[in-house]
């Protein structure tokens, strides 16, 4: 068994971050798919009742964002120093931010709420817009400094699902289409997209996007 084992269900959602750390650094690892017997054998595993969840040989860890800072510390992706890693940080609770937006909006809200979302959506976008501006994004695909790190990861992820969305969402700006560009042709990220695996995932749970 490989040393890391992805515990999610077989959808991308809160996963597909952590799935393209994992393969555009070439780490091995193992996806399970909890979503058989979820409420008997898996659930009451979780701290808090809930996935994705790391398995790092024994260590289980729960929360998106704390396993990505975990792999971040673990494989050189966060940041050069200490500011950087606060920066990294500061985005990536912004991605947070946004992706709560996003998932309120599908799971609670879609048919009502789509067209205000899209409307409020380029408002939410240009604080990424600006912050990845200033570090020249559009020309090192790193959203702070000089270095991936985790958060690219899910900012990709970010951008990508609300393309899917609205899919002009990103047509004023430039540095996150020239971003995201980067990132699409990076080789791990291509082949995991053009695996079939990838092609048959729905993004959410219940099958709207
Ligand atoms: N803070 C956690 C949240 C994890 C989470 O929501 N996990 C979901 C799956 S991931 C996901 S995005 N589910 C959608 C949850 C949602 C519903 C409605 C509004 C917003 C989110 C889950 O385990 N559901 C099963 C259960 O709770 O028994 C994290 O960041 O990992």
């Amino acid at each position: 068994m490989g040393k890391y084992q992805l515990i999610y269900f077989n959808v991308k959602g809160r996963g597909e971050a952590i799935r393209l750390l994992f393969k555009d650094n070439g780490i091995a690892y193992e996806e399970i798919n909890c979503g058989e017997n979820w409420l008997k054998e898996w659930k009451p595993q979780m701290q808090f009742g809930q996935v994705p969840a790391l398995k790092d040989n024994d260590f289980l860890l729960v929360q998106t964002n704390a396993i990505l800072r975990h792999l971040g510390r673990k494989h050189g992706l966060y940041g050069n120093n200490e500011q950087e890693a606060s920066l990294i940080d500061m985005i990536n609770d912004g991605i947070e931010d946004l992706r709560v937006k996003y998932l309120t909006l599908i799971y609670k809200n879609y048919e009502n709420g789509k067209d205000i979302y899209i409307a409020e959506l380029p408002a939410q976008l240009q604080p990424f817009e600006k912050l990845l501006s200033e570090n020249g994004a559009e020309k090192t695909g790193c959203c702070v400094g000089n270095k991936r790190s985790f958060a690219d990861y899910n900012l990709f992820d970010l951008l990508d699902i609300n393309q899917v969305l609205a899919p002009k969402c990103l047509d004023d700006f430039p540095t996150l289409t020239a971003y995201y560009q980067l990132q699409l042709a990076r080789p791990g990220i291509a082949d995991h997209r053009e695996s079939e695996s990838f092609k048959q995932m729905n993004i959410n749970g219940n099958g709207k996007q």
